[in-house]
């Protein structure tokens, strides 16, 4: 694929408007090493916010399977990277899913594609863990799923209360991840030792 067609429209405009950040940071734009930077930065920017032009709904519809396999389903240690909303600053860590299937189960790498479209997008925390566990529960209808996200941000770390090593964890599930039993089987199998394979 062209790497340049994935770029959507308004790059140009979003690249001036770097230029003019540049300027007011007390840069200057026009020497060597900054010529390309507004171009480079609205790709960057663009990158990490194309979770907006994709359907996560989607990407999981169109690979749905029936199986009778009526236990649970981990998917853990999910790298991502988002940006927090409220300085667009990168949050980054790990997430975890599990689901209990209902008749029907999906790719495993369709689970990780709809992290990464929903974390490319800007976020707190919390909303992306909801939208991850809404997105499993409305397509796939299972039993129940849950999701566990452990994140580290850099609006905490490079600037204001500058906490290197805080880690937040949210948490989010439906259906039978009600019961503290179905709760406890997932946080037991996550903490289980999976650097044997
Ligand atoms: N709940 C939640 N808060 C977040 C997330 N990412 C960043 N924040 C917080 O958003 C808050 C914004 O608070 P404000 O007081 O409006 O912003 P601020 O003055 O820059 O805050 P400080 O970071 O404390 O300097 C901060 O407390 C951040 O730590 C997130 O994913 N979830
Ligand atoms: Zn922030």
């Amino acid at each position: 694929m062209n790497p340049e067609t994935e770029f959507r429209e308004g790059l140009d405009e979003l690249a001036e408007h770097y230029t003019e950040v540049l300027k007011l940071l007390g840069e200057d734009p026009e020497r060597e090493g900054l010529v390309k930077t507004p171009m480079r930065v609205a790709k960057a920017m663009q990158i990490l916010t194309r979770g907006y032009t994709q359907d996560a709904h989607k990407v999981l519809t169109d690979a749905l399977f029936e199986e009778k396999y009526n236990q649970m389903v981990i998917v853990k240690d999910i790298d991502f990277f988002s940006m927090c909303e409220h300085h667009m600053l990168p949050f980054y860590g790990k997430v975890h899913v599990a689901y209990i299937p209902n008749g029907k189960i999906t790719g495993l790498s369709k689970i990780a594609r709809v992290v990464d479209i929903y974390s490319h997008r800007l976020q707190v925390q919390e909303r992306l863990t909801q939208q991850i566990k809404d997105c499993i529960q409305e397509t796939l209808n299972p039993q129940g799923v849950m999701v566990v996200i452990e994140a580290k941000h850099m609006c905490m770390q490079m600037r204001g209360v500058e906490k290197q090593n805080s880690i937040t964890t949210t948490s989010d599930y439906s259906g039978v991840f009600n019961s503290l039993n179905t709760r406890q089987e997932f946080m037991s199998l996550l903490r289980g030792e999976s650097k044997r394979i």
